[in-house]
């Protein structure tokens, strides 16, 4: 599924109307009735919910009748004065067609309505609907006791955000702000149009206030804001609905991402998550994977990401560490070839390690430089020595991502022509863009794409929908994953499963798609096999690969 900003989506609207003359009405129209729609499916899913678990010791209930019974419903359309309001003022017409009691709250006057709006409100005016302009903090979504408003008669079941969508600026002003918190604070179910009030619609940041929604009905098409958390959060179920705006984008415009899903890796990146093996393949086929990580405090890392290499289907792993840690960690993972890098007996990496591990890379065809790598002296030359002398695809991650930080960032180093892959969390992206993390988090896909871009990198920005992001541009967001990953040792698994993936002649963009889907596949997986998902420890994601 793509997904796109809102301004690509005022030119989308431009050009379906203007170019391809469907009228705007029309666009309308068809919006409101799939927010309707949505209504309806939630106030269904709602009565059947409480109809399954009657209370203990009601009288038996007659079934009921086929058609869903809506008469004890009462929704009140919350009408902003743009278009946003005039899909609500088309879904309100709707709702009361299918029996539900409906009323209207202006958050202005509606006669600042314009356009298409303004011909919607002549309707819903013709057909009496009743309305009231809103007046902060008289009470009219509590509904009674408390408030006199549209609710006295009958207490409110439900609310629809048509208050602001893709036309918002900002955070919500006046009459609007305080509209959103009393519509928050009613505790009502709220349907969202377009995406909720007070959510950026491009990056997913959440201005205050921001409705809190049970349901977002996503117009024509997902909007970017509503792939990435606090949005992602504030959206509740999200359902792009098709309103007569073509699925193919205008001529030129490219999506600002996609979904990442089974369907779009095979589709867009050519990958097939359950990709069989040739019947004549062998070891040398699956290619082998070398990682410098690991060191005295943080040797599991490197055999986490060892170990994860070989899930992911490479033929061969070398896991390349300080002699001094070499006992320690012998026979821990048969399958894994060790080989020492001098430590001068200290148990942690030096600048001349760079040799070993470069001379090691010579018969191999990947490398992961990072997980447990620890800081050390002579730190920026190490790495600088790998990122210059590894013609070979490269995944950068943790340790190797603070001291390429330390040693200030992409922009003095020089391009690479294999693929390389980093993939920090948005600590360490802050550190390697000089942003806070904060700065990172409200801006995931911006931060991701442009920095991808710059350097020629597949950027991976992990956390709840982890950011990949192309050297040419193209994002992908992956939804796969489990609150329980947020362990030690999580990342360092998705190196070695990126890694993994590249030995097999995937490219980096392939190869760090189809890796953070398959991780937090494994994630979810491991994650349900457990009474409870906190306690689930890396090492279970591997064995769920
Ligand atoms: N254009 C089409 O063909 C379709 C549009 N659809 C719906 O229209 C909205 C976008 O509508 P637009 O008129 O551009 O703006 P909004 O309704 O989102 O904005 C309302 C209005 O509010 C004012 N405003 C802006 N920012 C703020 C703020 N921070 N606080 C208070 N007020 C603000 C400003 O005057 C805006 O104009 C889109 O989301 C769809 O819902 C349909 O999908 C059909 C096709
Ligand atoms: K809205």
């Amino acid at each position: 599924m793509k997904f796109v900003t809102s301004e690509q989506m005022r030119e989308i609207d431009r050009y379906t109307i203007e170019e391809l003359g469907i009228p705007a009405m029309a666009l309308m129209e068809n919006a409101g009735r799939a927010i309707a729609e949505e209504v309806l499916r939630f106030c269904t899913a709602r009565s059947s919910a409480s109809a399954a678990s009657p209370q203990r010791g009601t009288a038996p209930v007659e079934d009921r009748a086929g058609g869903a019974d809506f008469a004890g419903e009462h929704w009140l359309i919350l009408v902003g004065k743009g278009n946003n309001g005039g899909d609500g003022l088309v879904c309100a017409r709707h709702l009361a067609d299918a029996g539900l009691a409906v009323s209207l709250l202006y958050a202005e006057p509606p006669e600042t309505l314009r356009g298409e709006a303004a011909a919607q409100y002549a309707i819903v005016q013709a057909l009496g609907l009743p309305g009231e302009v809103y007046a902060p903090g008289t009470g009219q979504i509590s509904g009674p006791p408390a408030g006199g408003g549209l609710g006295r008669t009958r207490p409110f079941t439900g609310l629809v955000d048509a208050l602001l969508g893709t036309g918002a600026k900002g955070a919500p002003r006046g009459a609007y702000a305080s509209l959103i918190r009393e519509a928050n604070e009613s505790g009502l179910p709220v349907v969202a149009a377009d995406i909720p009030s007070g959510l950026d619609a491009d990056s997913g940041a959440v201005h205050d206030p921001c409705i809190r929604a049970r349901v977002t009905v996503s117009l024509a098409f997902l909007k970017a804001g509503l792939t990435q958390y606090p949005g992602a959060g504030e959206a509740g179920e999200v359902t792009v609905r098709y309103i007569g705006i073509p699925r193919a984008l205008p001529p030129g415009m490219k999506a600002a991402g996609t979904m990442l899903s089974a369907e779009t890796l095979k589709a867009e990146l050519g990958v097939d998550a359950d990709r069989p093996r040739e019947p004549d393949g062998h070891k040398g086929t699956y290619g082998h994977v070398l990682l410098a990580a690991g060191s005295l405090p943080m040797s599991g890392a490197g055999l986490l990401a060892a170990k994860a290499a070989l899930r992911a289907g490479c033929g061969l792993a070398t896991w390349a560490l300080p002699a001094a840690l070499l006992p320690h960690v012998l026979g821990a993972v048969p399958e894994l070839m060790l080989a020492p890098a001098e430590d001068g007996g200290a148990g942690a990496w030096n600048e001349a390690a760079a040799g070993d591990v470069l001379r090691l890379l010579a018969a191999r065809d990947v490398l992961a430089v990072g997980p447990g790598l620890g800081r050390f002296p002579g730190e920026a030359a190490f790495l600088r020595a790998l990122w210059e002398g590894a013609a070979r695809p490269l995944v950068v991650d943790a340790d190797a991502l603070n001291i390429l930080a330390a040693a200030g960032g992409l922009a003095a180093w020089p391009g690479r022509e294999a693929a390389t892959v980093l993939t920090p969390h948005p600590g360490e992206m802050a550190r390697l863009t000089g942003l806070s993390t904060a700065e990172v988090q409200r801006d995931r896909l911006g931060v991701a794409r442009r920095f991808a871009e710059a350097h020629g990198v597949t950027l991976v920005l992990k956390g709840a929908r982890t950011v990949v992001a192309a050297p040419d541009g193209r994002v992908y967001v992956n939804v796969t994953g489990h609150p329980g990953m947020a362990t030690g040792g999580s990342g360092d698994v998705l190196t070695g499963l990126i890694a993994g993936l590249l030995a097999q002649g995937l490219d980096g963009v392939q190869a760090a798609a189809l890796g953070v889907y398959l991780h937090g596949l494994a994630g979810e997986r491991a994650a349900a096999g457990r009474a409870n998902p906190a306690s689930l420890l890396a090492g279970d994601i591997i064995e769920a690969l």
